[in-house]
């Protein structure tokens, strides 16, 4: 065509596109392996859908950095647009103004103040409760690690938290589990594909009927904040949004978005982002640290070295290169985002010599520049010293992308980081972890679960009390 040549990939059958090549259940494995063949931007077919893949560290930023207005947009996946109605995940002025909101309360409430600290250390001192009450015996480590990473969220958005032995709070966190694990499955793939299959896919039935009742516990619960009520304090996210309206309403405001739909389903989205991901990953750094215990000892050694038995801060941090490094080694080596969340093209653009038509599906593939082979050292190995020069001391790497980058970039990666710091330093200060009796580190299983976010297989741990 006149405006250049369309990005290349495998031949798509009709219908089916490259479905049949594609491993639906981990269709981010298969995309590393295309870009191989057919360079950094390529083309695959899901179904009929075309889809542009783009890989490795410097297309990736290039993308989304360099022609942010052009690679900017969210496209919204049918499930998506059933369950989450377009808010933080959708476009146009409503993700606008509440990404603007939320983000603005997530640092009033303590990204960059003491407030969410505090909130993390006291959720800290909970769990650490519940893993000394296994006395050393495997336990699975999932239940009480979502309860602690969705207790953060709650304590933002509500003001307070929940006991983990809390009914309404267990189906609330296992809804939004269940969910994440829902949408990454091959039915759900399917339906996003070929949206008219919706009647068909029981998967599809599941996810609305968790999410309604999600929105339902969570009306409830806002419901008593609205009735306690006092202008003068914020206790949490929904207080400021409700204040927010008030205001908006006084001063007859048009057009606002500040409205109950978009606080509910504000909240419903915060739950669904914040939880799940920041609970994969403190699973992968356990089991990683079970897995390889002379990383675990020099992590200890610094922590005892430079901490003691004193409370951790994130203060500290800068003190604690080693594991400042081994944190963020997790982070790259066992990603849990792989592919972002898909973008789309607001308008046409020549890319690197590729001409991609606006409206079209974009896949900024993180797995593929968390393990670039021009970026890192060994990019298949765990290994903290990615992130160390030859005096110890901690550097950052360009090609560290969990969260995307550009105008998408995760909303909780400020909280996200400090909680995952806070909990695996104050998790590693006070127990050791390890394999069940019986079984060996080798043992241990780092294949990844399938779901939307990629959490570690089903599996137990010991937590030995170092005290
Ligand atoms: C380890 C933890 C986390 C990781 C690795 C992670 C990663 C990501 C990634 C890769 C994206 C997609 C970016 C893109 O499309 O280019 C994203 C989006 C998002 N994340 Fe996170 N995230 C984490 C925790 C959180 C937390 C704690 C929150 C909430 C407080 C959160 C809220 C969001 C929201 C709202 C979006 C959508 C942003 C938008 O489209 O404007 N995430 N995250």
């Amino acid at each position: 065509r006149e405006t250049g040549k369309e990005p290349p990939g495998p031949k798509p059958l009709p219908l089916l596109g490259n479905l049949l090549q594609l491993d639906l259940q981990r269709p981010y494995k298969t995309l590393c392996e295309l870009s191989k063949k057919y360079g950094s931007v390529f083309t695959v077919y899901f179904g009929p859908k075309k889809v542009v893949v783009l890989t490795g560290y410097r297309t990736v930023r290039e993308a989304l950095v360099g022609y942010a207005d052009e690679f900017g947009e969210r496209e919204i996946a049918p499930i998506f647009a059933d369950v989450t109605k377009h808010i933080l995940f959708s476009n146009g002025e409503t993700w606008r103004e509440m990404r603007r909101f939320a983000l603005s309360t997530l640092k009033d409430f303590g990204m960059g103040k003491r407030g969410v600290e505090e909130k993390v250390l006291e959720e800290c001192g909970h769990l650490i409760k519940v893993f000394e009450s296994y006395k050393g015996k495997p336990f699975n480590t999932s239940h009480p690690v979502n309860y602690a990473t969705s207790n953060i969220i709650s304590s933002i958005v509500f003001g307070s938290r929940f006991e983990y032995d809390d009914p309404r709070f267990r189906n609330l966190v296992s809804r939004v589990n269940e969910n994440m694990s829902l949408f990454g499955t091959a039915g759900i793939q399917l339906y996003n594909t070929f949206p008219w299959l919706a009647r068909w896919i029981k998967n599809r039935r599941m996810i609305l009927k968790n999410a309604e009742m999600t929105i339902r516990d969570e009306k409830e619960l806002m419901q008593k904040l609205k009735a306690t009520l006092n202008p003068q304090t914020c206790r949490g996210l929904v207080d400021c949004f409700l204040i927010r309206k008030q205001k908006e309403e006084d001063s007859c405001v048009k057009d606002t978005q500040f409205t109950e739909e978009n606080l509910i389903l504000t909240v419903a989205n915060l739950f669904t982002a914040g939880t799940d991901t920041t609970a994969a990953s403190l699973r992968w750094s356990l089991l990683l640290m079970a897995k390889y215990p002379h990383i675990q000892d020099q992590v200890q050694e610094e922590l005892t070295r430079v901490v003691g038995n004193r409370e951790v801060h994130v203060e500290d941090r800068k003190n604690l290169p080693y594991t400042d490094a081994v944190v963020h080694e997790i982070q790259r080596f066992r990603y849990i985002a792989p592919m972002a969340i898909p973008h789309k093209i607001s308008r046409d653009v020549t890319f690197q010599g590729f001409f991609i038509k606006e409206g079209t599906t974009v896949i900024p593939l993180l797995a593929s520049v968390l393990y670039d082979e021009s970026e890192w050292e060994s990019p298949h190995t765990f290994n903290p010293s990615h992130f160390l020069d030859k005096e110890g001391r901690f550097i950052k790497r360009d090609a560290f992308l969990p969260f995307s980058a550009g105008r998408r970039v995760c909303l909780g990666e400020g909280l996200a980081k400090m909680s995952l710091f806070l909990f695996f330093t104050s998790l590693l200060q006070r127990f050791r972890f390890m394999p069940p009796p019986g079984v060996s580190e080798y043992d241990l299983d780092l294949t990844p679960a399938v779901g939307f976010t990629i959490s570690p297989s089903p599996h137990e741990l010991c937590a030995i009390s170092r005290q």
